[in-house]
């Protein structure tokens, strides 16, 4: 028999109403009441390590959530992390960051509605995550209105929805149908060498959204902030604006801090295909300039992703 951590967060799964709206209020336990057939994948163990709204979800929470893993990495075969929705793929990039030669899964899962709600997303959605935990897959795993999608490809593309979260620029690695899982192709990837937690990260990490007018004042703001990191979030193949105005010169900006040492990290406002920076001019003046470009990553990935590899060095 497999056995399984449940680490509860909060999120809306977990929610009940209070006078100010819904707040995280049942246990891990409870909710384990609440949908026993859960047990038949497992031995399942609860552990409530915090009760937030994932709005209020921090980069040190993350680290907390990545040292229980690490705590209890050897006594467990999966793990479920209930979550709020609408910070989950942010955890889910940061744990996939930070749990190095992971050989087990981590199952990042929360609803739209709360447990105890009619017609309520959260027990299909629990099997899904029990069923993919209880798996021979390795990773780290966001599961939404019976997709199961790789955790560092998710987003929440709707607020109401049940199938908020999607996969983005990647199938999603299965579907759960009638309380079974159709795989599409996913490979285990490769691991070599004992797991490791990289919970260090770097802080000082901004993000800006590239628009008409920007000045490009803020950027060395946040250098002079102490920011060691920024993710441009650029217009469509990764365009970032030139001009001989220096209020507006982005890219002058940019050749300046990377000069000094902050690393600038390009991604696209573009919800699909990534950045493609050696197109136009617009983008290959930018990496002249010193711009790193994220591939297909979003940019909640490349920023997780810069936070732990400005931590590294
Ligand atoms: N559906 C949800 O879980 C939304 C909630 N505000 C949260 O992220 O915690």
């Amino acid at each position: 028999m497999k056995k399984i951590c449940w680490l509860a967060t909060g999120g809306t799964i977990a929610s009940r109403p209070s006078e100010n709206g819904l707040a995280p209020g049942f246990t891990a336990k409870e909710m384990l009441e609440m949908v026993p057939n859960l047990k038949d994948y497992g031995h399942i163990d609860c552990y409530d390590i915090m009760q937030l709204d994932s709005t209020n979800l921090q980069p040190e929470d993350w680290q907390y959530i990545a040292g229980y893993i690490e705590k209890l990495y050897e006594q467990y075969d999966g793990f479920v992390i209930t979550h709020g929705t609408d910070t989950l793929n942010w955890t889910c990039c940061a744990l996939h960051y930070m749990l190095e030669n992971l050989a087990k899964p981590v199952v990042v899962i929360g609803s739209q509605l709360t447990i105890e709600e009619e017609n309520t997303d959260a027990k299909f959605n629990l099997n899904a995550a029990f069923a993919m935990a209880s798996s021979e897959k390795i990773g780290v795993f966001a599961v939404c209105g019976g997709q199961i999608i790789e955790g560092l490809w998710a987003k929440k593309l709707y607020s109401e929805d049940m199938r908020s979260i999607q996969s983005i620029n990647k199938m999603p690695v299965a579907t759960f149908e009638g309380n079974n899982i159709k795989w599409n192709e996913y490979e285990n990837p490769q691991v070599n060498g004992i797991f490791k937690v990289h919970s260090d990260l770097e802080l000082k990490v901004a993000q800006i959204k590239i628009m008409p007018g920007l000045d490009s004042e803020l950027l060395f703001n946040l250098a002079k902030m102490g920011y060691k990191g920024i993710v441009i979030e650029a217009y469509g193949a990764g365009g970032i604006p030139f001009a001989k105005d220096k209020q507006r010169d982005i890219v002058g900006a940019i050749e300046e801090l990377s000069k000094q040492g902050v690393k600038i990290v390009c991604t696209t406002q573009c919800l699909f295909d990534g950045v493609h920076m050696d197109r136009y001019e617009v983008g290959i003046k930018a990496c002249k300039a010193g711009v790193i470009p994220a591939g297909k990553l979003s940019v909640e990935a490349a920023t997780v992703k810069l936070m732990v590899d400005l931590a590294k060095k």
